[in-house]
């Protein structure tokens, strides 16, 4: 998979150097780019914002610096792909975007090229994405109801939530199967989850964990997850698939 990031702050992303996605660079499961906007200003305080029109507070990002970025980004990326008809996923972090669930995790994670444009100030001229969707896909993403100061951290979050799910990313690829959100559990919440002592500090873990009954184990997780999700995300459960709910699940 290829990516590319867009950013006044291309520091930011430099966290994606390390552990397991920094490894994924090096062994080229991963072929991340990271630009800086200001490389396509022109003027020389290398302006990148302005005044928003029809007033209010803040800064609005310029129009002309990203559409030239964005074009370079396009360009390069056919290059390196030799596909030349490739357009990138563009993802455009944004308080206003759509949620960005592990379900969207997982469809980015099939994809072969994606771009992230981080806005910053008040956000990007919002004709910048309506070219850009000229082009091909453009998704504004949010993390949640809060607002950062920009698009870099909701970057670093994304691309760690899709590049982990690349095949030879993970050690042990049956990590995602069981984690919160997974698609195979129907998004439920994980169980709690114990190590080495049995007993610490005076509290034992359960002991159908100690009794290598796999069969015990694997419904006593179910039970747990089951009453954590009521508990933390009721609104996870009525997402569920009546199907997907077993005779013992309605028991819980
Ligand atoms: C101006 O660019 C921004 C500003 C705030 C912000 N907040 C995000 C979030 O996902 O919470 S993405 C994002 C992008």
């Amino acid at each position: 998979m290829r990516i590319d990031v867009v950013s006044i702050f291309p520091e930011y992303l430099s966290p994606l150097e390390l552990s397991l996605i920094g490894k994924a660079r090096t062994t080229g499961l991963l072929d991340l780019h990271v630009h800086d906007l200001r490389t396509w200003t022109t003027d020389r305080h290398r302006t990148v914002d302005d005044a928003p029109l029809g007033g209010g507070a803040g800064m609005v990002m310029r129009p002309e610096p990203w559409a030239a970025a964005l074009a370079d980004v396009r360009e390069a990326g056919r290059r390196t792909l030799e596909e030349p008809d490739a357009v990138p996923h563009l993802l455009v972090p944004s308080p206003a975007g759509v949620p960005f669930t592990q379900a969207m995790a997982h469809e980015l994670a099939d994809e072969a090229w994606l771009a992230f444009a981080c806005g910053r100030y008040e956000g990007i001229d919002e004709r910048v994405l309506d070219v850009a969707a000229e082009q091909g896909p453009v998704t504004p993403v949010s993390l949640g109801d809060y607002v950062l100061n920009g698009g870099e951290v909701a970057v670093l979050a994304v691309v760690e939530a899709v590049a982990r799910l690349l095949p030879g990313v993970l050690g042990n690829p049956e990590s995602v199967v069981e984690e919160s959100h997974a698609p195979a559990t129907g998004g439920l919440l994980e169980a709690p989850v114990y190590t080495r002592p049995a007993t610490w500090e005076g509290r034992s873990a359960p002991d159908v964990l100690l009794s290598g009954h796999h069969a015990k184990v694997a419904a006593w997780r179910r039970e747990q997850s089951l009453r954590r999700t009521a508990a933390r995300r009721p609104d996870l459960l009525e997402r569920l698939d009546a199907a997907q709910l077993t005779r013992a699940d309605r028991a819980v």
